[in-house]
């Protein structure tokens, strides 16, 4: 069913499934394609299974953890049967990763500079790497070639990291988890300008994994809403903002500062996602103001909305009706 962007997808995932030892499945049948150049925001609160989707398409789930899918088809090939090995020399080159943490992925007894020259040297000489890093506002970082990861700001390395992933090969796509999150606004904005500038610049496509709406409106292309481990429904930025389907989704909004007028107070979602992944029927239904006794029994299929899609009983029904 149509979790389609306009023409040929650049990343086509179908039915992602992904487990950890325990009863408990993290993502379940979850689809999604992504455009090239499109930027693709995937929210949902803590433990909604986004991170695991991201770890799950790079090859670097933990020992132990299981991925099932009926297609990850990218660049038109199919990574679904790949071992985690193989998955992950895809990565290294066409699909590029920034973790959460930028302090992990930098050696911190090594230069920043001779780092970056390390990781970009390969495909950029000297004059190269100081006009790309200049050209996306990072010129400055080359003016201190004995500074450690340390002497730098949170910001300042996050940003270093994107760079070395978007520069050190050639990727297609990056996946970004939640990359700005322990970062104050200020900094965060300028991670944010980064990737729009090497969405740019590179024609790079971008996951962007928060759970922060606000955050996600202002760079996104396309949403994708997840709870419970599902994909709960996605639709272009504007239309999930002007028109939300999924009671989830709605709550979610209603939840936002920006959406909610000064004197009213902000509506938080009542009970909690604990057991959700385990439900037979729709995730949100213990919470879901609107729930149909069907909604506790099985998950619909995705309905389209729109340029969008919808995971809800109530869409189903009203597009039947
Ligand atoms: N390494 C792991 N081992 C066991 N369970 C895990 C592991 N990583 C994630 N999980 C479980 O998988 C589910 C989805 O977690 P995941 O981190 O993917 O969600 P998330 O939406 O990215 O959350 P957050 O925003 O907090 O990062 C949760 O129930 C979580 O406890």
């Amino acid at each position: 069913m149509a979790e389609t962007t306009a023409g040929a997808a650049l990343l086509r995932v179908r039915d992602l499934d992904v487990t950890y030892p325990g009863p408990v499945p993290a993502v379940r049948g979850v689809s999604f394609d992504v455009a090239p150049g499109e930027i693709l925001g995937l929210v949902g609160e803590s433990g909604s299974g986004k991170s695991s989707v991201c770890t799950a398409l790079t090859g670097l789930l933990p020992a132990g953890a299981h991925r099932r899918a009926r297609a990850i088809e990218f660049e038109g090939a199919d990574l679904a049967a790949l071992r985690e090995r193989d998955l992950r020399r895809v990565r290294g080159r066409r699909l590029a990763f920034v973790p959460q943490q930028p302090m992990t992925s930098l050696a911190p007894t090594t230069p920043v500079v001779r780092q970056l020259r390390w990781y970009l040297g390969d495909r950029l000489d000297d004059v190269e790497v100081r006009e790309t890093l200049t050209g996306i506002g990072l010129g400055s970082v080359l003016d201190r070639p004995r500074d450690l990861p340390g002497g730098f700001s949170g910001g300042q390395l996050q940003r270093v990291v994107i760079a070395i992933a978007a520069l050190a090969h050639e990727p297609a796509l990056l996946l970004a988890d939640e990359p700005t999150t322990t970062l104050d606004p200020t900094v965060q904005a300028q991670v944010l300008r980064l990737l729009l500038t090497l969405r740019d610049k590179l024609g790079l496509a971008l996951v962007y994994v928060s759970h922060d709406l606000a955050v996600v409106s202002t760079i996104c292309d396309r949403v994708g809403v997840m709870y419970g481990g599902r994909l709960v429904e996605t639709a272009p930025v504007r239309e999930l903002f002007a028109a939300p389907r999924h009671p989830y989704t709605r709550a979610l909004l209603a939840a936002m500062p920006a959406t909610t007028p000064a004197d009213r107070p902000l509506r938080a979602i009542e009970g909690t996602a604990e057991g959700a992944n385990l439900l037979p029927g729709c995730p949100f239904a213990p919470r879901c103001p609107q729930v149909l006794p069907v909604c506790r029994e099985r998950m619909p299929e995705p309905t389209a909305h729109g340029a969008g899609t919808v995971r809800c009983h109530l869409a189903s029904e009203r597009v039947g009706a």
